[in-house]
């Protein structure tokens, strides 16, 4: 049987790269935070979606998600990165998982994270369960204990910034991929996330 899981959503990024808000891009008509939430409720009966102070996604949200507003950073009107966005996250979760999503993986596959529930829990020293993409570690879209949170804390109090410096120093397992190759071309292509109008461009 799966362990309980939460889903924690990230959709509190600048979208510099893109140039406007691509929480609010449209994927077959559907803002991609509002596809992202469809999605994660299926998964899971808490979905937290933690946003900046600077937007207001209470349109697209779901009611039946959680909105959770981040502080900015102090003097500056920028957010303060998604390691601190899932810490704001992690501190509401109750179940021994979650699964931390971002907002913009358009080809987001409810089938396949279904699946990959079934490799939980790990063994008990592992933190993380992750799909590995060709450069390492893709964070935000893979699970972890709840319990990690005192180790992410420590990591910035030594003032890390990035989830690939704390999966370094973490015991994490990779998610095994499926054995069939149109299965796991899928499970590739749903790591995919769209930065630029370039990238926009591959999915319309
Ligand atoms: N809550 C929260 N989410 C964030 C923050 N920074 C990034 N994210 C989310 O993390 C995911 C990946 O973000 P990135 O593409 O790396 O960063 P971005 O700021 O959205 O985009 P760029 O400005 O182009 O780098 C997206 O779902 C973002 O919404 C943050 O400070 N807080």
């Amino acid at each position: 049987m799966n362990p309980a899981i939460s889903v924690i959503i990230l959709a509190g990024g600048q979208s510099s790269r893109m140039g406007r808000d691509k929480a609010l891009i449209r994927v077959e008509g559907i803002p991609l935070l509002q596809r992202t939430c469809a999605i994660a409720l299926q998964r899971a009966p808490e979905v937290f979606v933690v946003t900046s102070a600077l937007r207001d996604y209470s349109k697209v949200v779901p009611d039946r998600c959680i909105l959770i507003k981040e502080p900015l950073l102090a003097n500056e009107s920028k957010p303060q990165g998604p390691l601190v966005g899932f810490i704001q996250g992690l501190k509401q979760v109750k179940t021994e998982w979650v699964l931390l999503l971002a907002c913009d993986l358009p080809r987001l596959n409810q089938e396949i994270l279904q699946r990959w529930m079934l490799q939980l829990p790990p063994i008990n020293d592992v933190i993380a369960l992750l799909p590995q993409g060709e450069k390492g570690w893709e964070p935000l879209c893979g699970f972890y204990r709840t319990d990690c949170l005192p180790s992410l804390n420590q990591f910035r109090q030594q003032g890390g910034r990035s989830f690939q410096g704390w999966l370094a120093q973490a015991s994490v397992q990779t998610i095994q991929f499926s054995d069939d190759p149109d299965t796991k071309r899928q499970e590739q292509a749903m790591l995919f996330n769209c930065n630029t109008p370039e990238d926009l461009r591959q999915i319309s």
